[in-house]
């Protein structure tokens, strides 16, 4: 279980997020929605230690500002699958898949051939020569093999066709089924479909937070964190 606690996050003097609080729980799918700005990314990176902040981030009980940032994802097994997907183009695909990481197992072959069919046969191929959409996918795969018990994505979506996302986000529902996800996603219809609960930020701001199931709320919701976030804020 990942659970935050009054984290306050700057950039040099300006603060870029204002008490937040934020819990998922072990198991859940938790998204965290907002427009841009609103500092969804700011949150994934207090987590990962690359912004100053202040707060607790506890991961299973353990208080993660303790863990230097260079260890945190590995020590706690978080993988992150981060906005503009991190691919080291001058890299094929497999060792875009091994950094940071090891060389690929038969286990990991395996399960790149039954999950991801289309990349296990463009291992050898520079990762440039490959679309968004499967960009996308390879930065899921590194993000799957190494098991991890808690996934971060932000925003998986960016700069794909919507038919290219819904292969996305199948391919995350196929190859990741019962894992901890905090979801950061500016779509909130497909964030509500592929999440348990929803979180809604604005200008820093945790504005509230509604059951996925909850179309009415989500909706009520989505309209203060896009539109008129001062009308939730009160
Ligand atoms: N490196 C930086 N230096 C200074 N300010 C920054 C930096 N990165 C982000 N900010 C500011 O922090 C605030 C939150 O930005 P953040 O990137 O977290 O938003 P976001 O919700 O992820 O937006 P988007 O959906 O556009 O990626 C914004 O006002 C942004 O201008």
């Amino acid at each position: 279980m990942l659970a935050i606690n009054d984290l306050n996050a700057w950039y040099g003097q300006t603060q870029a997020l204002f008490d937040v609080t934020l819990t998922v729980e072990t198991g859940q799918t938790v998204a965290l929605v907002g427009t841009n700005g609103a500092g969804k990314t700011t949150l994934v990176r207090s987590i990962l230690g690359l912004v100053r902040s202040t707060g607790t981030i506890q991961f299973d009980g353990a208080e993660l500002s303790t863990v230097p940032p260079h260890r945190r994802s590995r020590k706690h097994g978080m993988s992150v699958v981060p906005e503009g997907r991190g691919m080291l183009n001058s890299l094929t695909v497999q060792e875009n898949l091994e950094l940071g990481y090891r060389r690929l197992s038969a286990q990991d072959r395996d399960f790149i051939e039954r999950s991801f069919p289309r990349l296990s046969r463009r291992l050898a191929e520079k990762v440039s020569n490959l679309s968004g959409g499967e960009q996308q996918m390879v930065a899921l795969c590194r993000a799957f093999i190494r098991r991890p018990k808690f996934l971060i994505l932000d925003e998986p979506s960016l700069g794909l066709a919507p038919i290219v996302v819904d292969d996305v986000y199948s391919q995350l529902r196929e190859a990741w089924s019962s894992g901890t996800t905090l979801l950061v996603e500016q779509d909130v219809e497909r964030a509500r479909q592929a999440s348990d609960v929803m979180f809604f930020i604005a200008a820093g701001h945790i504005l509230g937070t509604a059951r996925s199931s909850d179309k009415a709320e989500v909706d009520r919701m989505t309209r203060a964190a896009f539109m008129d976030s001062s009308a939730v804020r009160g």
